[in-house]
């Protein structure tokens, strides 16, 4: 685990001490757009992108849907890093199901990024959405590369599944506000925490958050609109890791999904949308949890529980 610094790589964990123990997420700094739009600085094209993933991290994970339910795998090529996340951060090391760099055989996710600039400082993260013409980084933040998918390849594929239809867009967007800051970041912030406060305050937003899910899940099978969204996409990626992980791992552990009703209905409902149980891999998930975070699970044993019972 650590960053690029000036374009050389620090082994270093997350710095909580000057922040009262509490975990921040640092900004995504490729934040371009691949459009429609022929004459666009990244236009959309057959075969011109790439996509560097975890199978293990659920912000990653929100693309690989995309990918699979907006028929984009024979138009997107895929990297797959390996789970395991320790002093050289994401490397393209051998696991079941990683598939190495499959474009130029790097060793580590970071000579990616100091492919297009030797000097830059971040952190190194996935997803990562590659211009293999300009040999760039267009964009490594999920919440915009879900929304290009959505729409920009539309012509291309013929597929017009809407996940952000514009009459919904206030309403996904403030779903999107509070699931993210709770629930989706909210686990990370529990988890990584390093005082006692920082965790209790993030454990219980997340979990006043999740009854306020439940509720809202009481008459209707969505989030939002009564219709399948990208806001129940960008929820269902942390629920499908919250009973094998966070709430073992990251002490998310007031309770389980399992014991809400209607969000155990959904994830599952979810699970089951075609295609996606392909998206979800659990060797992957625990994998990287459990012994990648040595400061969390220093002896990095993986638990081989729990039973998660509609997961192939
Ligand atoms: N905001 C980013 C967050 C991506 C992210 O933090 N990914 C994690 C894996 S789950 C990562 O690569 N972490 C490495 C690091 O923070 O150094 C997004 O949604 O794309």
């Amino acid at each position: 685990m650590g960053l690029l610094v000036d374009g050389q790589w620090v082994d270093k964990w997350y710095e909580t001490d000057k922040n009262d123990g509490k975990f921040e997420r640092q900004a995504s700094q490729f934040r371009d757009e691949i459009s429609p739009d022929v004459n666009a600085k990244f236009p959309a094209e057959n075969h011109r992108y790439h996509l560097y993933v975890s199978l293990a991290c659920p912000w990653a994970h929100r693309t690989l849907i995309y990918r699979k339910l907006k028929g984009l795998e024979a138009i997107i090529g895929l990297s797959v890093v390996s789970p395991d996340m320790l002093e050289h951060g994401w490397s393209f090391g051998s696991f079941p199901e990683a598939t190495g760099d499959t474009l130029y055989g790097h060793d580590f996710l970071h000579q990616l990024y100091t492919s297009v600039n030797d000097t830059i400082t971040t952190r190194v993260t996935v997803p990562v959405l590659w211009d293999k013409k300009e040999k760039t980084i267009v964009n490594n933040e999920s919440a915009d590369i879900i929304r290009m998918f959505n729409s920009a390849f539309n012509e291309m594929t013929g597929n017009r599944l809407d996940f952000y239809p514009k009459p919904l867009h206030n309403q996904i967007d403030e779903t999107n506000h509070f699931v993210y800051h709770n629930i989706n970041n909210g686990v990370y912030k529990a988890g990584f925490a390093t005082t006692q406060q920082a965790y209790e305050e993030a454990v219980s937003a997340l979990f006043d958050a999740l009854e306020e899910i439940e509720t809202r899940l009481e008459g209707q099978s969505y989030l939002v609109g009564d219709q399948l969204t990208e806001a129940d996409w960008r929820l269902f990626t942390t629920l499908i890791r919250f009973d094998a992980v966070y709430v073992g791992h990251f002490k998310c552990n007031i309770k389980r999904i399992a014991d809400f009703p209607n969000l155990s209905r959904y994830v599952e409902m979810l699970y089951l949308h075609p295609g996606v149980s392909d998206t979800v891999n659990m060797a992957h998930i625990k994998r990287h949890y459990y012994y990648s975070h040595a400061h969390i699970n220093p002896t990095q044993v993986i638990p081989i529980g729990p039973e998660l019972p509609f997961i192939k």
